[in-house]
């Protein structure tokens, strides 16, 4: 069984299923699938819900004190875990009523057997019946959404989204697509979220991350067995995928083993390239050259300390620049400009063959020829493009008000893992939901970048921390998960009010936390 990450997908022991990596992300076909099987791993369904309802009734009372709680349940499993919220919280002394979306005769299996067991009134869901509610329980669709929702289901959102009462969802909010972070029509607006087993694709990614509230993922008890023959859709960022193979200083080490990385910057927006530079020292490259156009050097000279500055000639020729192959990791692309030397520059660094991370305008002045670009990369090679970026290279993503099937995986994994596998090189498809693709498939989503880090220059900084990573010696898909990460978490701690040339100082202290995980 492979899931795409085995360093983190331990063995238990002989004989013993695989157990699946808690930062494993299932679509809901995977979670179904592990749903159907769990009865034979000794697990009954009905267990599982039982389990479900009580983790969420557990998660509503450790977060709001008792008051009227109106729980809405649709016609599936996922209403059926309402019900047994309901008569959970019921139990604890909640004052609970229960609204069936549907005809209660339609109710089948662990869903019917769990509204016999609330054994109270069922009323019938409609938007006025959310007045004179404290507390708002989401059990109208989970997994099984199949279509946006609409008609009367739609009316209900929109009523549950106006209510004043806060929202706990139970797996999803309803009308969210958990495979793709999608919503194929309204969706509800949750404070909180509680899911099952694993979280999914459509927690981290937007829009459904901001959907979801505060998210908890419970154990409900699901068998390993039943887990042990799915490979995740993909996996949350999170140092235990990749800190085994972070390039700390060792205490035998010199800057030369620590690596050296070239970054080729520009004639124009001369702080892009310094930002680049001092990131990529700051996280673990020994050594840092800064490569220029003879107009700039005197000005990049001036700027920076610890990075050393030489002249390129006035054709950008990077031969000289490359001819010691201690500069083992390269990076191109932060203020380099679209001048017509900017494409060679990038495919002379390319056929080196050595680490190599494309960013911006290294992307960007492919655009009208990507295959010139797209043929040249290879395994070595870490793109960093925003969706901008991207789409010049790859095609536009569909639009906003397109009618993806819920379930098709039609975002940015998908998106990101065919530039990947096309380009034969690892993708960081960036944004507030960055994702992160190797062309073997592996599909990495971060969830750690607050919102300060839309900001000028922060791009810059981050592909200079791939590049420093690279030179350290990290394969290029772990270093640019780690780079995302401690980007990050550089950012979170400095919180409101931050520049990007803020970052690389801020890097030490995002280390310190990474160093005190082990
Ligand atoms: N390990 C797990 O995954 C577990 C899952 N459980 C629950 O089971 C849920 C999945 O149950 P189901 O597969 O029954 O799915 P749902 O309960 O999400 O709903 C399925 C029903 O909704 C209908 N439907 C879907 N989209 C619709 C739309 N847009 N408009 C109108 N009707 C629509 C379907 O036709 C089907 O009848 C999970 O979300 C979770 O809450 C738990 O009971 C226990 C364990
Ligand atoms: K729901």
């Amino acid at each position: 069984m492979s899931t795409g990450h085995p360093s983190v997908d331990a063995r238990a022991g002989h004989g013993a299923p695989a157990r699946l990596s808690p930062h494993a992300l299932l679509s809901p076909a995977q979670m179904g699938v592990a749903d159907r099987a769990a009865p034979a791993a000794g697990v009954s369904g009905a267990r599982l819900m039982e389990a479900a309802g009580a983790a969420v009734a557990r998660a509503i009372r450790e977060r709001w004190a008792p008051t009227p709680a109106w729980v809405l349940c649709g016609p599936g499993n996922n209403g059926g875990d309402g019900f047994v919220a309901a008569r959970r919280l019921r139990d604890a002394g909640w004052p609970v009523r229960v609204f069936l979306w549907g005809e209660r005769g339609a109710l089948r299996g662990d869903a019917a057997r769990a509204a016999e067991a609330w054994a109270g009134p069922v009323e019938a869901a409609m938007p006025a019946c959310l007045d004179g509610a404290g507390l708002i329980v989401d059990a109208l669709l989970g997994a099984g959404l199949s279509r946006a929702p609409a008609g009367d289901l739609r009316t209900l959102i929109d009523a549950v989204n106006a209510a004043v009462a806060p929202v706990c969802a139970i797996d999803v909010p309803t009308g969210l697509d958990g495979a793709s972070g999608r919503c194929p029509g309204a969706a509800v607006r949750a404070d909180l979220t509680v899911t099952f087993c694993r979280r999914k694709p459509g927690h981290l990614l937007l829009p459904g991350r901001a959907l979801c509230g505060a998210l908890i993922c419970a154990d409900i008890g699901m068998p390993d067995a039943a887990l042990g023959a799915i490979v995740p859709a993909a996996h949350a960022n999170h140092p235990d995928l990749w800190a085994a193979l972070f390039p700390w200083p060792r205490s035998d080490g010199h800057k030369y083993r620590r690596g050296h990385a070239l970054v080729v910057g520009g004639e124009r927006m001369l702080g892009a390239s310094r930002l680049a530079c001092l990131a990529a020292a700051r996280i673990g490259a020994g050594l840092v050259t800064l490569a220029t156009p003879p107009a700039a050097w005197a000005i990049q000279a001036g700027a920076l300390t610890s990075v050393m500055v030489e002249a390129l000639p006035p054709d950008g020729a990077l031969d000289q620049a490359l001819a010691d192959p201690r500069r083992n990791a390269l990076l191109i692309g932060p203020g380099l400009g679209r001048a017509p030397q900017a494409g060679r520059q990038v495919l002379d660094l390319l056929t080196a063959g050595r680490p190599c991370v494309l960013d911006a305008d290294a992307l960007s002045v492919f655009a009208a020829r990507p295959a010139a670009l797209l043929d040249a990369l290879h395994g070595l090679c870490v793109l960093t493009p925003h969706e901008g970026e991207f789409a010049r290279l790859f095609g536009p993503a569909p639009g906003a008000g397109d009618d993806a099937t819920p379930g098709t995986e039609d975002d940015k994994l998908r998106r990101a893992r065919a530039a990947a596998r096309r380009g034969g090189a690892v993708v960081v498809l960036k944004g507030a939901d960055t994702v992160i693709a190797a062309p073997d498939g592996r599909c990495v989503i971060n969830d750690n970048a607050p919102p300060t880090l839309a900001t000028a220059g922060s791009g810059d900084v981050l592909a200079g921390c791939v590049a420093g990573l690279l030179a350290a010696g990290m394969p290029a898909f772990e270093a640019a998960c780690a780079a995302v990460w401690l980007h990050g978490l550089a950012a979170d701690r400095l919180g409101p009010g931050l520049l990007a040339e803020d970052l690389p100082g801020a890097l030490p202290g995002a280390l310190a936390v990474l160093a005190g995980m082990d």
